[in-house]
């Protein structure tokens, strides 16, 4: 069986058929979606209810009385005033409220006429109002990217380029496709035409169904007319669009062929646009003549009073609104006779269900470019990263002047302790930063399964060793000249090893952080109790004798330690100390000696390098499991309880 994605039809029409034939997936996820090439979604009872605790009454987002239908070709805007529940009710929809155990979900979604069940992805794409992209990677990378993942390695390099090139000219985004992307921080395209590469790549799966919330906001008045223009003209090729649309502007209001108004979680209207203002009016909320509809109906279904009214006058219209609204006659085509069973229920949901599309090792391949590019090009961060090595390392080296006589062995742990404790914060912070930003990224590519948890962490802690050893290294030959470290041989080039090998250690540790922590404030938070932890188990602020016993484990895994040790081991062992002059404590001879004092001597560069990758392996498993544990879920939408099972319930609770 075959199946041809659409962008190969749309090919094929401007005479490409060569590259058209390319363009087949043998892939039953593509085929169910092309099976749905028109989405006719309709809803009713969506009800969405918030536990505030034992004692408090439970808050209703949306009151069960939302109800409406989205057709093929046609535009459908949600409308209401702010806090109205027109997000919720976009991503109830779209099954994409985020699950809490206080939150729950009620309602019945129809996709051309058959009913979905409760916890069954859409065929469509949703897009958020404020989409991450990598900031380095330009227009056309980002998308040949998601190319790649989402129709698999099967196209070949012109016919994945054909792919692009239209998407980008249907988006208007054929003029900035080698600029960079940017973000609030690094300087890219701008945000009208970001809010277009967040459709463009949602277009790549060619979905038939479009979620939008808030396309428009934050653009001026001509960027959302062209957004609008660009979403008509999705909607005419034949795509359900469903935007939440906040205060629009009439010329953005008049491209939309429905309106559905909430207001405090009710259905208010629902129906085409141009019967509204009629609609209004019929129920007493007259329109002034000079008064634009879009403004004039959101006016009407806002709570605030209007010119001339009473409180009750206007509780009255929002009252008699929303019963109009219950009683209204919506046609939500629904065949009644299609679900026999529970199980086409399911059949017709698992069809849908999202899966990677390329191959493991493609995914891995992918998402490590993609994390190394990012790493090089960020050249701002670079070149401070490269700074701050450089100049710590001259303090270092200003300061510190290592010879050979007894005080200079407190100089030396007193060195080695704090490269080991500054190398360790930097990598941890750096990686604090970075990792939650990126994290929101990826959290939505791995809701919608472009690629597997496993080859993007895989890639991603392999992009970041070649800059932590190089970064390791500039560090590290400029302070070891300056202060004197051991000239013996082969103890510089441990010396580079085991920093980087620490420098690797406090990354994964970063990771490990990042990948529990929900958000960077958090991340940051828990990140200077950590590092004391381990600056306390450092290996000498604390003997082992005197570590209490629950807390012995703690120096096993310590980072700073064992880089501290690692560090110690290959400086001190074969040094010769000089008896006299100035001392600090008995006197020690050799760096045996020294090391003995703290406990160090007993264990080989080998023993250290060993515990350092065990540490580092099993932080990244850890982080692994951590990004998978923490991975967005989503609320199941239960069907509505009926009168019966609500007086079953209340009689169980009365007993
Ligand atoms: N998961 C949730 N937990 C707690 N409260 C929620 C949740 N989801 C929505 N709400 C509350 O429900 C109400 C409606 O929110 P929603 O974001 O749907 O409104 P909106 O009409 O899109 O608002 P705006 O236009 O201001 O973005 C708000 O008071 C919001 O705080």
């Amino acid at each position: 069986q075959r199946s041809i994605v659409s962008w190969g039809s749309r090919l094929q029409k401007r005479g490409a058929s060569s590259v058209e034939d390319e363009i087949v997936v043998h892939d039953d996820h593509i085929e169910a979606m092309a099976g749905l090439s028109q989405v006719d979604l309709s809803f009713e009872g969506i009800e969405m209810t918030l536990n505030k605790g034992k004692h408090k009454e439970p808050k209703q987002i949306l009151d069960g009385s939302i109800r409406g239908r989205a057709r093929p070709g046609r535009l459908l805007a949600i409308m209401g005033p702010s806090g109205a529940g027109k997000s919720s009710v976009m991503h109830a929809l779209a099954g994409r409220i985020k699950e809490s155990s206080a939150l729950q979900l009620f309602g019945r979604r129809y996709v051309n006429g058959k009913e979905l069940a409760g916890d069954s992805p859409l065929p469509a794409a949703l897009i958020e109002q404020d989409v991450n992209f990598f900031p380095h990677m330009t227009v056309r990378e980002t998308l040949d990217f998601r190319v790649q993942l989402q129709l698999g390695s099967r196209l070949s390099k012109r016919a994945r380029h054909k792919v692009v090139d239209d998407i980008m000219e249907q988006l208007g985004l054929t003029k900035v496709a080698d600029s960079i992307v940017g973000n609030s921080k690094v300087r890219g395209i701008s945000g009208g035409e970001r809010k277009r590469l967040s459709i463009a790549v949602e277009m790549i799966a060619s979905p038939a169904l479009i979620f939008l919330d808030e396309p428009t906001s934050g653009l001026d008045a001509t960027a959302a007319t062209k957004l609008v223009q660009t979403l008509r003209d999705l909607a005419d090729e034949g795509k359900t669009i469903v935007a939440v649309i906040h205060q629009p502007s009439q010329h953005v209001f008049d491209k939309f062929d429905d309106i559905m108004l909430v207001s405090e979680g009710k259905l208010m209207y629902f129906g085409p646009r141009e019967e509204v203002r009629a609609y209004m009016n019929k129920y007493g909320c007259k329109a002034p003549a000079d008064m634009g509809t879009a403004e004039h109906i959101l006016d009407c279904v806002s709570a605030d009073l209007l010119e001339g009214e009473t409180a009750e006058d206007a509780s009255n219209r929002m009252d008699r609104l929303a019963k109009n609204a219950a009683n209204q006659n919506i046609d939500l085509g629904i065949a009644k006779t299609a679900i026999e069973s529970n199980s086409q229920l399911q059949r017709f949901s698992s069809g849908m269900s999202h899966r990677p599309r390329s191959s493991l090792l493609t995914q891995f391949r992918l998402l490590l470019q993609r994390s190394f590019r990012e790493i090089s090009r960020g050249k701002l961060v670079l070149f401070v990263k490269l700074v701050q090595q450089v100049t710590t390392a001259l303090i270092y080296g200003g300061i510190y002047s290592l010879g050979t006589n007894q005080a200079s062995i407190q100089d030396r742990f007193g060195l080695l302790s704090l490269i080991a404790i500054g190398t360790a914060n930097m990598a941890i912070a750096q990686s604090i930063r970075a990792f939650p930003r990126e994290k929101s990224i990826i959290s939505g590519e791995l809701a919608s399964r472009m690629y597997r948890t496993l080859p993007y962490f895989v890639g991603k802690a392999l992009a970041e060793i070649p800059l932590v050893t190089f970064m390791s290294s500039v560090f590290g030959s400029i302070l070891y000249r300056l202060t004197g470290l051991s000239r013996m041989t082969g103890k510089f080039r441990n010396f580079l090893g085991l920093l980087s090998m620490h420098g690797i250690t406090a990354e994964a540790t970063g990771l490990l952080i990042g990948a529990f922590s929900p958000s960077s404030d958090i991340a940051l938070a828990v990140f200077p109790a950590i590092l004391v932890i381990n600056i306390i188990f450092d290996g000498k602020n604390i003997s082992e004798e005197n570590t209490p016993r629950l807390l012995k484990w703690v120096p096993k895994i310590g980072l700073i330690r064992w880089g501290f040790e690692g560090l110690c081991v290959n400086e001190f062992e074969g040094l010769e100390f000089d008896v006299g002059g100035p001392r600090r404590g008995p006197v020690a001879k050799t760096g045996a000696d020294a090391l003995a004092r703290f406990g160090l001597g007993s264990r080989s560069l080998g023993d250290v390098l060993r515990a350092q990758m065990i540490i580092t392996g099993g932080f990244y498993a850890l982080s692994y499991l951590g990004l998978t544990l923490t991975r967005q879920r989503f609320q199941v939408m239960q069907p509505p309880l009926d009168n019966k099972q609500i007086l079953d319930d209340a009689k169980e609770k009365e007993l």
